[in-house]
């Protein structure tokens, strides 16, 4: 028989009570900050997320360019802009995003803080979840113009003590299918992009936007990046790829439900070409691995959804 009186109640003993994540809102943007120091900030325009703190707070992962617009003027140079429902010039002409700027309008609309979740479990493992919305009524007038659909865009931004998430879900709320291209633009910060390699990209097939937009199949187990690279690798067939800094493992990108990856520096004469890259030099900093669904496109019916997204891993 059960002695019920010695028996551990989780009513009569409560675990210490673990401190709870901060979230600062403000009508620009959300910042939220795990007890453990680790935080997060993200803009409201194009929910783009600005910098992402591991190491009890003391490592930024995320390269921000010292000039990146923060005020809504013009797409964030750095972090991590949201791009959709299509990635780089769209076709030109004929087909629905035809109109639309490069990488489309998510990353330079306003969107909604949908609101915060977060698990306390315990100092280890407590995390907080940010959900930004973004729907058809809501896009300025140019942008529905140019691309007419009724959806609904929910993007959850999750941050835990080593990693950080961040999930988009694409909803057709009209009465007709659409196309679209997403992509999660992501600026890694690095120390030297000298000592900097990409594992997990063997044997897939690549589109190399600086060589005519040719077709390649990677033949290195770590793509070392030692000028401008631009490469779109599609239908990636393992989930996470790595990047190694100074022969160790510095982050683990894991894709869901997101098959191809843009490997991007844009290095010298680019860098210093584009008016919001600073310093000059920014590029030896930096290395983009966006993950998407970018070669083709995703049709999605009347009421149907798709989510895909990332899960970084900060391996210090
Ligand atoms: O200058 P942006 O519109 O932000 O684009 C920056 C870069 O994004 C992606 O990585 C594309 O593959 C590049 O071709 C492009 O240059």
């Amino acid at each position: 028989m059960v002695d019920r009186a010695n028996r551990p109640s989780a009513l009569s003993a409560p675990s210490a009570a673990v401190p709870g994540a901060e979230v600062d809102v403000t009508d620009a943007r959300v910042t939220a900050r795990l007890p453990s120091g680790e935080s997060v900030e993200v803009l409201l325009y194009g929910a783009s997320v600005i910098s992402w703190k591991s190491n009890e707070g003391k490592t930024e992962n995320l390269w921000l360019s010292e000039k990146a617009a923060l005020d809504g003027s013009k797409p964030v140079r750095g972090g991590i802009p949201v791009v959709f429902p299509v990635f780089g010039p769209p076709p030109k002409s004929g087909h629905p995003t035809s109109s639309l700027p490069q990488h489309g309008f998510a990353r330079n609309q306003r969107w909604e803080f949908l609101g915060k979740s977060t698990s306390e479990d315990a100092l280890d493992s407590s995390s907080v979840k940010l959900d930004f919305g973004l729907y058809s009524a809501n896009l300025t007038e140019d942008a529905r113009k140019a691309w007419p659909y009724d959806f609904g865009l929910v993007y959850s931004v999750t941050l835990a003590k080593d990693s950080l998430q961040t999930v988009m879900n694409v909803r057709n709320e009209g009465k007709e299918s659409f196309e679209f291209q997403m992509l999660l633009h992501t600026y890694l910060r690095v120390k030297d992009i000298s000592k900097v390699a990409v594992n997990g990209l063997m044997g897939v097939q690549y589109v190399d936007k600086v060589l005519n937009a040719s077709t390649h199949t990677e033949s290195n187990k770590s793509v070392t990046i030692t000028g401008e690279v631009d490469r779109v690798y599609g239908d990636i067939p393992q989930d996470t790829t790595t990047v190694v800094e100074d022969s160790k493992p510095r982050f683990d990108i894991v894709r869901d439900n997101l098959s191809d990856t843009v490997v991007w520096n844009p290095w010298t004469e680019k860098a210093k070409a584009m008016g919001d890259f600073a310093p000059d030099s920014g590029f030896k900093e930096m290395l983009c691995v966006e993950v998407g669904a970018v070669k083709g496109w995703q049709k999605l019916e009347e009421g149907d959804t798709f989510e895909g997204g990332q899960l970084i891993k900060s391996l210090l």
